[in-house]
């Protein structure tokens, strides 16, 4: 195949840039403490200065993947729960991802910026959105989640611009950044006792030291 080949491809959807793909536990949010496969996608550009895996956003650094072999690897978790991740999915059309993966019966989480428009049928849509590229409005209506990072005290209000936003069954979270996880902290714990609509969030896996 030649590389024009491939780039259609890519642009269908049917290719995708795979950067690891690991069956681990869910740190984070709702689904936190739940075995998963997941599979993360290179390529981003949303940016943001305290991403904890930078090293995926370059597309072109991460080998192009068949969808239906992508649906092979995620056989090798018992569980039934995929979790797509980035990088920033919603670069890409999820469309043959998702029916190759609902073709195999699994139930089908993201975690996305919504930074661009969502393609692909999901069960669970995480959003956490990012003050570089704002979610498109359509996620609003559709997150299941919505995770908050808190990296400075301006960040409670960022995320009840959020709150005001989603729809009422949306869950609530904050989760504070990592490196930041001694300072804010305590914020965090202050902010959820006056406003216990929010529930904490932390990254769990970096504590049990899973993937
Ligand atoms: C690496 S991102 C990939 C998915 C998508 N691009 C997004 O940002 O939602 C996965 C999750 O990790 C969160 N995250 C990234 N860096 C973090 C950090 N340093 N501390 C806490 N959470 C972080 C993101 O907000 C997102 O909820
Ligand atoms: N165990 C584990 N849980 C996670 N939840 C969200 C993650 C992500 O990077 O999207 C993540 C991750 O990288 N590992
Ligand atoms: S949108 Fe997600 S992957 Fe992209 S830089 Fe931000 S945290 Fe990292
Ligand atoms: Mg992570």
């Amino acid at each position: 195949m030649n590389r024009l080949q491939q780039k259609d491809l890519v642009v269908k959807g049917q290719l995708l840039p795979v950067m690891e793909h690991f069956y681990t536990i869910q740190g984070e949010g709702y689904q936190s403490g739940k075995a998963a496969y997941f599979v993360r996608l290179g390529g981003c550009t949303v940016g943001c200065h305290w991403c904890d895996v930078k090293d995926s956003w370059e597309a072109s650094d991460h080998p192009l993947m068949d969808v239906e072999e992508i649906g092979k690897l995620t056989l090798n978790g018992k569980a039934d729960l995929v979790v797509i991740t980035g990088g920033e999915p919603v670069t890409y059309n999820l469309d043959p991802l998702t029916k190759q993966l609902k073709s195999l019966n699994k139930y089908l989480a993201m975690e996305t910026s919504g930074a661009f428009p969502l393609t692909g049928e999901w069960d669970w849509i995480c959003l956490s959105p990012k003050k570089n590229k704002p979610p498109q409005e359509e996620f609003y209506q559709l997150a299941h989640e919505l995770k908050v990072i808190i990296f400075n005290k301006d960040d409670f209000k960022w995320a009840e611009q959020h709150r005001a936003r989603v729809n009422a069954d949306c869950k609530l979270y904050l989760q504070v950044e990592w490196s930041k996880s001694d300072s804010m902290m305590p914020f965090v714990v202050e902010y959820v006792k006056n406003n216990p609509e929010w529930t904490i969030s932390v990254q769990s896996h970096k504590y049990i030291d899973v993937p």
